[in-house]
């Protein structure tokens, strides 16, 4: 339990929801420690507090952004700056800054607030809703261990936790904060083809599904390597060989790694973007 921190959003979007939802979740604060703010969307918030017990009046976005022992900015790159020019003067240095924002770098944070408040980056992902996020972690100049300890038990109780230097965060936001959307763009290429093989939506769903969850079990329990398991797929001359021998005629594997190496380059420039509008 982070026992009496009260926990601030600012950003009312679909990663503080799934942040929101998994530590409440595992209960580690209770709901009325946490509040929540946005722009401007009045029915978002009072849809979060319906559904989730936590304190989110449009009308006390000050009160709860000054009392805040740690305050989560959770809105999109582009809206960073702005989003801190308004709170700013009502933040302090006691208070811990966490930001799950994608390439935004803690120096240029930090210099918005103006202030010397200890800020870690966290890049979590939406499985956090259901405790199974993959969470990386890093920490400004003037966050301490102790800081980097409190961000984590938040991470922790919403799946697993890395901590990295701020130079790889750009890495682990390509592979593990992006990347549910590639596993599902795979589910639904595998439930397209399911279908044009002849089976019906509902049981192609469920075949999908499972074997999604069993093939990443598998990798989880047994500890092999994906190369190993997938070997003992692959019968010779078999079904699964002719399958995969379409898959590396469209190079797939290529394209992934392009993927991966895409959404990197593309999170560094979202930081570099902000920094040069600032110069
Ligand atoms: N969606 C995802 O899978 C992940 C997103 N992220 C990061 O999380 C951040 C939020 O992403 P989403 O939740 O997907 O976006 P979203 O668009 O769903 O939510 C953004 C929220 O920020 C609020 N906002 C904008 N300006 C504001 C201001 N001045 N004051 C208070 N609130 C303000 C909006 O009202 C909205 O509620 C982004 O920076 C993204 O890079 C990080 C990891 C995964
Ligand atoms: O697409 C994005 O920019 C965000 C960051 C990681 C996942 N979603």
């Amino acid at each position: 339990m982070l026992t009496n921190k009260k926990i601030c959003f600012v950003g009312a979007g679909s990663m503080a929801e799934a942040v929101l939802a998994g530590i409440l979740n595992q209960r580690i604060v209770k709901p009325g420690a946490i509040s929540i703010t946005n722009r401007s969307d009045r029915f978002r918030l009072d849809e979060l507090v319906y559904n989730f017990g936590v304190v989110a009046d449009a009308d006390q976005k000050e009160k709860y952004i000054r009392e805040a022992d740690i305050l989560i900015l959770a809105m999109k790159p582009n809206d960073v700056e702005s989003a801190i020019a308004e709170i700013k003067a009502l933040t302090h240095s006691d208070q811990l800054i966490i930001s799950v924002i994608a390439g935004i770098t803690t120096t240029f944070i930090s210099k918005q607030f103006g202030h010397h408040a200890p800020i870690v980056r966290a890049m979590p992902n939406t499985s956090a809703t259901i405790g199974q996020s993959a969470t990386g972690l890093c920490q400004g100049a003037t966050a301490t261990s102790e800081h980097l300890a409190t961000a984590s038990r938040i991470f922790e109780a919403i799946g697993m936790v890395v901590t990295v230097e701020e130079a790889q965060l750009d890495a682990v936001t390509g592979v593990s904060g992006s990347g549910p959307a590639y596993i599902y763009y795979i589910a639904e290429a595998i439930l397209a083809g399911a279908m044009e093989a002849g089976l019906d939506q509902e049981m192609a769903r469920e075949l999908t599904l499972q074997t999604i969850i069993g093939a990443a079990q598998m990798l989880h329990e047994t500890g092999e390597t994906p190369t190993a398991l997938r070997e003992k797929v692959t019968s010779p001359n078999g079904t699964t060989q002719a399958g995969l021998d379409t898959l590396r005629s469209h190079k797939v594997d290529e394209a992934i790694v392009s993927c991966i190496l895409k959404a990197k380059e593309r999170s560094i420039e979202l930081g570099t973007e902000l920094t040069r509008s600032k110069a």
